[in-house]
């Protein structure tokens, strides 16, 4: 595949490059709580910008409608944008001038980005095309997505590898190729129906299977318990207690949580207490795992030669429901193992908790874009950058 270098090699001055980057970042009112998106995206912007490339980057943030919608707006990561390359983000919808960048306003905020229906998806994709002269892919975060700014767009422009894409795609592809076991991924978050189907390939790769964060009450409410007000992806608890059953066909060994910390609501200060994972109150929700599956985690956490981590234990962003989270990042620091970690949240949470960055052989910006790239998954927005 062709990469930014090629680009910048062919001369860019003057030249209007549409940029995808994944500036998907958590954000409490209009602050950002964890920038490092956008600093991810900074080396390829950057380089664009110092060789007096036309810079128009097109992003997304959270998942609104298909329509506009304040609380979705990316106008708080222009500004950081702006502090981090040294020049103003303005948000608009044309051309910048030589050397300079335009943010264009999250782009899902046209129902065609994400729509399901080839044309749809291939008309946004002709009007970003005639708005630049070049494609560079850098948008790691969202490689996994057929979408129209993410692979449509692709296929309209002479299409180049960004940094992060390229960076990130080296340190997975070393994972794969290079893998040392025992090999043990940890799940946890919440877009749960998004990655229970990647666990179905990973059940054929992995050695050990951590399951915690929103991710494990589909499969205890699977193995017949009650789980209260916890989330819950009610239509594949099915789908879930066959999981467990392929797991132990294949010896692989999946560890859920044995206790939870159980909260009246969803608050940073609800009351909340430690209940094993057989006797979860109907009036409670799971919103961190507890003390004993902290241990436990952390014990098949130790032996490892390699792990991947995806997905916060508890809801980290309260300081009431953080331990799990920091109990399985610490775990990975103190471990010899190659570890990597991935997704937004994920990484954010290993950044609020403070604890070193280098603690972790890679800090993925891609969640769901890494997990689907361990399942041996060809990612469309990859795909589409070899053609
Ligand atoms: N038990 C739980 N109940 C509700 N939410 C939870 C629970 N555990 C974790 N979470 C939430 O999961 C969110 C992160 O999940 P997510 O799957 O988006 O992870 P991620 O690392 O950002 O990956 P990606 O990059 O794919 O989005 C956090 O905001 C956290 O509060
Ligand atoms: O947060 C992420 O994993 C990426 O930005 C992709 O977002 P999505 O899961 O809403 O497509």
């Amino acid at each position: 595949m062709k990469t930014l270098d090629d680009l910048l090699s062919e001369g860019v001055s003057g030249r209007r490059v549409l940029v995808r980057a994944d500036l998907n970042v958590p954000l409490d009112g209009d602050r950002i709580t964890d920038d490092g998106r956008v600093r991810a995206s900074v080396p390829t912007i950057k380089a664009l910008v110092d060789a007096g490339a036309r810079v128009l980057v097109a992003a997304h943030l959270g998942r609104p409608k298909g329509e506009p919608d304040p609380e979705f707006s990316l106008a708080p990561v222009a500004v950081r944008l702006g502090e981090l390359l040294g020049t103003p983000v303005e948000i608009g919808t044309g051309t910048a001038g030589d050397g300079t960048v335009v943010l264009l306003e999250n782009i899902r905020f046209d129902a065609r980005e994400t729509s399901k229906d080839d044309a749809e998806r291939a008309a946004l994709a002709d009007e970003l095309a005639a708005k630049a002269d070049a494609f560079v892919s850098d948008g790691f975060g969202v490689v996994h997505r057929k979408q129209a700014s993410v692979y449509d767009v692709a296929k309209k422009l002479p299409h180049y590898a960004g940094r992060l894409v390229l960076a990130e795609v080296e340190v997975l592809r070393k994972l794969t190729d290079d893998l040392q076991r025992p090999y043990v991924v940890a799940l946890g978050g919440s877009k749960v129906s998004d990655k229970l189907g990647v666990i179905k390939n990973l059940l054929t790769k992995v050695d050990r299977l951590l399951i915690g964060g929103g991710m494990a009450y589909t499969f205890l409410k699977a193995q017949g318990h009650e789980v209260g007000g916890s989330l819950l992806q009610e239509d594949q608890v099915e789908q879930v207690a066959g999981f467990l059953e392929e797991a132990e066909e294949r010896g692989v060994e999946l560890v859920l949580p044995v206790d939870v910390l159980a909260a009246a609501d969803f608050a940073p200060d609800a009351e909340h207490e430690v209940v094993a994972t057989d006797a979860i109150p109907a009036d409670r929700q799971g919103l961190d795992i507890g003390p004993a599956t902290r241990e436990l985690f952390a014990s098949k956490l130790a032996d490892a030669k390699t792990v991947f981590w995806n997905g916060p234990m508890g809801v980290f962003e309260f300081e009431a429901f953080a331990g799990g989270t920091r109990a399985v990042a610490e775990a990975l620091v103190k471990s010899d193992a190659f570890t990597v970690v991935g997704g937004g949240d994920s990484a954010a949470a290993v950044r609020a908790l403070g604890l070193p960055e280098d603690g972790f052989s890679h800090i993925s910006t891609g969640g769901g874009a890494s997990l689907e790239f361990l399942e041996g998954k060809e990612l469309p927005g990859v795909k589409v950058l070899e053609d």
